[in-house]
């Protein structure tokens, strides 16, 4: 099947600050040639410990990074480079064709706005794009025959809300809300966290998304919560058309959920698997530590810390930290070769 989005040589530093000895700005490779693709309706998930380069994954591809930034690579979506497009081309596919979930309801929503108002946000917004050349004409008409016309505008106006509306309750609907009319006129504080977090589901994906980003969509949720996200996404996974990059620290989250799953350390990928391969035989010796740190097997901690991503070791980068590293680990950079559906970046494997 045809990727839906295809990630080559991805490469992403940031200016940062002055080095005190060497009086010269260090840069920071927060993410270094990461490939990657995602099939129609696919969940991928990205793991990794924090600071290992996800976020700035997500926001590459939804052209969010700081101006500061410099960016290298391709990100193929629907026969174009996201890389490529002009602001105003990719205004249009955010929260349209991708769309992105953003980590703290009680953040992204705005309390002063009903929740039905909020909803159609995204309807309002690509809606008009559409409408622009044909409005304005509408507008000249309007002025030269008078204020009857304008009236019949007014009503057209309204129809359109309308028609907004009953698309948000429909999707509140397949959402499992049985009386979507009533939650549309509530305010976010009168909600539960949880049904927020279902609201944002529903407001990233009322245009029906071809891919969907979940960035830590669980993070400081508690279990409850994280139990009615989890039917959501699966929902939308059954229900709909939509592809999910899901980051998520919750590895059990992510193996419920993953079709398939990349491991990120210091800004690479090293790992990328199944979610059953990757649970029950783990190839890097970096997942393999990562599995054996979850609670349920021991807690046993990663040795060391990450490298600093201003310097990162020479050959493996993770080879500080590896109890089976050979001479070669430390002196040659491995690639991430491809064997029987897997993708490891590691000498000792494969
Ligand atoms: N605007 C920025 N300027 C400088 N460095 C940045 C910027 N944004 C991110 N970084 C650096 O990039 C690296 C990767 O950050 P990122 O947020 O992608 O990590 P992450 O894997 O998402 O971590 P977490 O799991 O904690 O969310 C970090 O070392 C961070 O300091
Ligand atoms: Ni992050």
């Amino acid at each position: 099947m045809n990727a839906l989005l295809e990630v080559k040589d991805l490469n992403v530093s940031f200016q940062g600050n002055e080095n005190e000895k060497r009086k010269e700005k260090e840069s920071v490779t927060a993410v270094f040639y990461v490939s990657f693709s995602i099939r129609e309706k696919e969940t991928l998930a990205l793991v990794g410990e924090t600071g290992c380069g996800k976020s700035v994954v997500a926001h590459a591809i939804m052209r969010l990074l700081p101006p500061e930034s410099r960016v290298k690579g391709t990100i193929e979506f629907g026969g174009k480079n996201l890389l490529e497009l002009s602001e105003k081309e990719m205004a249009k596919l955010r929260g349209k064709e991708i769309s992105i979930i953003f980590q703290n309801p009680s953040l992204a929503l705005n309390p002063v706005y009903s929740i039905g108002h909020q909803l159609a946000e995204p309807l309002r917004i690509h809606g008009q794009e559409k409408r622009k050349g044909k409005e304005w004409k509408e507008e000249k008409e309007i002025k030269e025959k008078g204020w009857k016309e304008k009236e019949e505008k007014n009503e057209k106006g309204l129809k359109m809300r309308k028609n907004n509306f009953s698309k948000v309750a429909r999707v509140l609907k397949r959402m499992g809300f049985s009386n979507p009319h009533e939650y549309m006129g509530y305010y976010p504080s009168w909600c539960s966290g949880g049904m927020n977090q279902r609201f944002l589901i529903a407001a990233s994906t009322m245009l029906d998304p071809v891919l969907l980003i979940a960035d830590e969509p669980s993070k400081g949720l508690d279990r409850n919560r994280v139990a009615e996200l989890e039917i959501e996404l699966k929902r939308l996974k059954e229900k709909s058309e939509t592809a999910i990059l899901l980051i998520s620290h919750d590895l059990g989250f992510v193996r419920r959920l993953a079709d398939r799953v990349a491991v990120m350390y210091a800004g690479e990928i090293v790992e990328i698997t199944d979610p059953s391969s990757l649970f029950e035989r783990p190839l890097h010796p970096y997942t393999r530590a990562l599995l054996n740190s979850l609670p349920e097997r021991g807690f046993v901690p990663i040795p060391g810390s990450s490298p600093p991503l201003s310097s990162p070791p020479e050959g493996c980068r993770f080879h500080p930290r590896c109890p089976f590293k050979e001479k070669l680990c430390m002196q040659e950079h491995p690639e991430l070769k491809e064997s029987n559906g897997r993708a490891v970046r590691c000498f000792l494997c494969l």
